[in-house]
């Protein structure tokens, strides 16, 4: 749906963007996750058109940003809104709904029960809070039933419900419209829920694979040993890549059967154990040696 080839947007001597390759197909949930100045917002700009690339080639099913289609199958969520502060969210709605020449009143309606904005459409949107304004701008942006979705760290600043109740929406208008989401974040768990991940750092793509790929690849899952005596240390250190301190040995595991038939085979000669999960953080930095704000 979306095919990208050599990208690369420079700011003076600044490369923002280098090089970047990216294949999006319908339906997926793509996450470009990097820290700050890791040219994400940048990409998102040449890639809705806003931006002019210095280099590179972006197709969505075959045109191009010039093309006076492109946008008409795109929504975007900017991180800084555009709606009017002092307008009602009723009446930015409106302006916004104006703009589309398939405008369908039953799907705003839709729109507005899902994401809970009956309740405050009078209000000016410059009284709602950052949970409010965020649910509204996904609305404007979703106004024209696009088919692939932009979201510019929708997360940022919100509370964990808040948070939740934007991907239960989003998730669901997936399924019913086979929306296409790409997203920049620098929360580890909404990448963690995406088909595919761009991890990004300076500009260039560092790693490009689904979730349980790079996790298999960057962080493996941990299995904590303590063990009763000390000359056992050496011996179980022998399972699989490990690091002991005094009585405590930590193993990398594949799966965490192989974790239960070492538990299992030792169980005699451990007072406790942990096992933990590998996470995004522990891909990020093995990819980058930085960890993830
Ligand atoms: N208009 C501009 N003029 C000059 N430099 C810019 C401009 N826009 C971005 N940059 C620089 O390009 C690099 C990439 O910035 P970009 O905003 O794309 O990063 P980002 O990954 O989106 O970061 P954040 O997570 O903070 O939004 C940064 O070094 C930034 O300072």
């Amino acid at each position: 749906m979306l095919e990208v080839k050599g990208l690369t947007k420079q700011f003076k001597s600044k490369t923002a963007v280098d090089h970047i390759d990216l294949k999006i197909n319908d339906g997926q949930l793509v996450a470009f996750l990097g820290h700050n100045g890791a040219g994400k917002s940048t990409t998102i700009n040449m890639l809705i058109g806003l931006l002019k690339p210095d280099a590179g080639e972006i197709k969505l099913n075959g045109i191009n940003p010039n093309d006076k289609n492109y946008n008409d199958s795109l929504g975007v969520v900017f991180q800084n809104s555009v709606l009017d502060k002092t307008l009602s969210v009723e009446d930015n709605l409106k302006i916004a709904g104006r703009l589309y020449k398939n405008f369908d009143t039953g799907f705003q309606n839709d729109l507005l029960d899902k994401l809970e904005i009956k309740t405050i459409q009078k209000q000016k949107y410059g009284s709602l809070s950052g949970g409010q304004r965020r649910r509204v701008d996904i609305a404007r942006a979703l106004l024209s039933k696009p088919k692939l979705l932009f979201l510019d760290e929708p997360s940022t600043g919100l509370d964990i419900q808040t948070r939740n109740k934007i991907w239960e929406v989003l998730n669901q208008l997936r399924h019913e419209m086979g929306l296409t989401i790409i997203l920049t974040t620098h929360y580890l768990e909404e990448a963690n829920q995406s088909d595919w991940v761009y991890v990004l750092d300076k500009g260039r793509i560092v790693a490009s694979d689904t979730v349980d790929n790079l996790k298999a690849s960057y962080a493996q899952n941990t299995l904590t040993l303590y063990v009763n005596d000390l000359s056992t240390v050496d011996k179980l250190s022998t399972l699989g890549a490990s690091q002991a301190v005094g009585n405590k040995l930590a193993l990398k595991m594949n799966s965490y059967q192989e974790a239960i038939s070492i538990i299992e085979e030792y169980k005699n000669e451990i007072s406790d154990f942990e096992y933990v999960h590998g996470s995004m953080d522990d891909i990020f930095i093995a990819l980058t040696g930085k960890e993830i704000k």
